[in-house]
Parts: C-alpha cells; structure tokens; sequence
C-alpha cells in the first residue's frame, strides 16, 4: 500500500508489476498486505526481511503456488499479463517460460530417484516441445552454463554436494527460457564460500541473459551486495525501498536499521563481534497489532504510532519508507541504534 508510486521502473520498462497485492491464507493469516514492487528485465530485486514477515508467500503468489483456499487480491503483470486472471494451462506455461522459482534446499526440491539430466530435459520436452534428445542435450549445456560438467546429468541427486545441487536447481529454473527468476533463500543452507560462488552465478545469468530477479533472503548484507534495489518487508508490507546500498547502509524506517545492523557485512569485523540482534518476534498475521505493526518492537515510537497506520511516502531519490518520521518536517530522524 502506498501514496506514492514506485518510481524506481518506468512502467513501460516493468517485465513485473505487482499491485496491491494482498495475501490471507485459510487461517485468517495475512501475510501479504498491499504490496507494489517491480522489475525491469535486467534488474535485481532483492526482498529482505525476518522469518514470518511474508517473504516466501509472496514468491508463492507471483506463480499461483498457493495452497487452494488462500486468498490473493490485486495484480501481478508479467509482460503486461496478469497471473492473476490467467487459466491454469496459461499458468502452467508461465511458470516455466514466463518465470521460474529457484527454492532453498535443493535436496527437498529434486527427485531423488532420478537422474539430474532427466530432470532438467523434463519441462524442455513439455514446455518448449524439444526432442527427447534434444532436451538431453540442452540439459548439459544448462549445466555447463551453470559450472558442473554436462557428464554429470547422469549423476542422482544424492552424488552431488550442496553447492552443485544449488546450481542443478538454478539449472533447471533456466530450462525454458524464463524472462524473471525468483531466488527464495537460494544460498541458505551452504557454506560462506559456495555462497559467494552461487551469488556470483546468478548475478552473471541474470547480466548475461538480460533477466529480471527476485531474490528473497532475511541477510540484508548479501542482498545489498548482489541486487541493485531493496525492499523491506514487515508484517505483510514493504516498509522501505529504494537503492540496496542507500538501504542497507542508510536505513531510514526503523526496522531497515535495525535489520542492516543485524546483518553486518562479511569483512566488517568491528560489527561482526557485536552484531546487534532485533529484540521480539514479528506479529502473528492472524493478529496484527493496531496502528504501524512495527510499533510494539520500535524504540522511536511515537503515541500516535500505536493507533495511525503509515504507507510508504517519499523517503529521497528513488525511496521510499513508511514511518511517522520519515519526510515529515520538523520531526527527528529515527535513532541510529533503530529499534
Ligand atoms: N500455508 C499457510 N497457512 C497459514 N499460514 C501460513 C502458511 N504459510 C505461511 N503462513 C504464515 O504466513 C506468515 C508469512 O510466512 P512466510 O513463509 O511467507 O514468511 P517468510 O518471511 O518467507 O518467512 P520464512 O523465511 O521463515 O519462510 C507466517 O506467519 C506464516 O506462519
């Protein structure tokens, strides 16, 4: 929700338009409230924000992944074409050629009964209507493309490491072409080395095919370094948005400060010793506190914060932010130390 426009993407260049999308599953949980985002093809979005703040559901919702009974208002545009509306056969199509989802633990998401070269030429012969050796073929060059040897689609899941798992799943998230990949916590269970390693792989397939990314982490600090844009999610909404670095180390909603002072930058080794942790949980969706939901945790808070709602306003350049004391004249910036 928001009084302002996302400035950051000229509406003819969005390859994504997401509007006013709101989310609440069967249980009355809403996860997602009002957001606008957008992506232009060749732009990095990166989507921060702690456990439970709705992150992954909305991922889920960009390719109508969400269970049946979940209730999903507003847009989401792909080329122009909302998802929204669109018949499952449309959908099926979609979410292969349109968009693809790259999920955190690969092992989960890969069929451990068959090989990884089948698995990847699968959605080649259904979706782009390849030869069975044809789709063979693509699948070791999409796996050369991605650093593992092409012999290796004959390897199971199993006889890979983490790392090479991660990058059969980014792999097959390429096999139809998408124009957006959507990375949910993509490098979460591996080590700091091979995370750097898949960054980078993303970050260079993304420049080199001209393609739109998502990537959804609770690191601020990793997300900063890989995207060119951030928003911040709190309870369902986007907080704060703008350029990632201006984000990260500029943080003007009290929340965006105090995730960025969570998430020290690796090599920062006077903040690493005292990273500075965010007290309290994010609310229950079912159960959402009145007023700005960040209040109950926020140290700047004002009376008024405990009963007045805030949307995103103009926060500088190409930001925005929603909190009583951002662009308001005459009211004092957010304490550094945040919340
Ligand atoms: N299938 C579901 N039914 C009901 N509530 C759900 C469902 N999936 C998620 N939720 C709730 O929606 C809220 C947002 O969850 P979501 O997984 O989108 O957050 P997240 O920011 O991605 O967190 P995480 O990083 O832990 O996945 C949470 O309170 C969660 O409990």
């Amino acid at each position: 929700m928001t009084d302002v426009p996302p400035t950051a993407v000229p509406p003819t260049d969005r390859l994504l338009d997401v509007r006013n999308l709101t989310v609440t599953y069967a249980t009355g949980a809403a996860a997602v409230r009002g957001v606008d985002l957008s992506v232009a093809a060749g732009q990095k979005l990166g989507v921060a924000g702690e456990s439970g703040c709705g992150k992954s559901t909305l991922a889920l919702a960009l390719l109508r992944l969400l269970p049946a009974g979940t209730k999903v208002t507003g847009e989401i545009l792909l080329d122009g074409e909302d998802v929204l509306t669109m018949k499952w056969g449309r959908v099926r199509a979609v979410r292969w050629a349109g968009a693809s989802i790259v999920f955190q633990g690969a092992m989960h998401s890969l069929n451990a009964v068959h090989r990884i070269g089948d698995q990847i030429a699968e959605p080649i012969v259904l979706h782009k209507k390849a030869t069975p050796a044809g789709a063979k073929k693509r699948a070791r060059e999409l796996l050369e493309h991605v650093g593992l040897p092409g012999a290796r689609a004959d390897a199971y899941p199993h006889e890979l490491s983490g790392g090479q798992r991660q990058r059969v799943m980014i792999a097959m998230a390429l096999a139809c072409d998408p124009r957006l990949i959507v990375a949910d916590e993509p490098t979460t269970a591996l080590d700091v080395m091979i995370q750097a390693q898949i960054l980078r792989l993303i970050e260079q397939l993304v420049t080199d095919q001209d393609l739109g990314l998502i990537m959804i982490s609770h690191d601020l600090a990793v997300l900063s370094d890989t995207c060119d844009r951030l928003a911040v999610m709190y309870a369902g909404r986007v907080v704060e948005e703008g350029p990632a670095q201006e984000v990260y180390e500029r943080a003007q909603h009290p929340y965006g400060k105090a995730l960025s002072a969570a998430f020290p930058r690796v090599g920062d080794l006077s903040s690493r010793f005292a990273p500075r942790g965010l007290p309290g949980d994010p609310p229950d969706p079912a159960a959402l506190p009145s007023g700005c939901t960040f209040h109950p945790r926020c140290a700047v808070a004002l009376d008024t914060c405990a009963t007045e709602d805030q949307v995103l306003r103009v926060a500088g350049a190409e930001r925005r932010a929603a909190c009583v004391h951002v662009g308001a004249p005459g009211r004092p910036e957010p304490a550094a130390e945040g919340a």
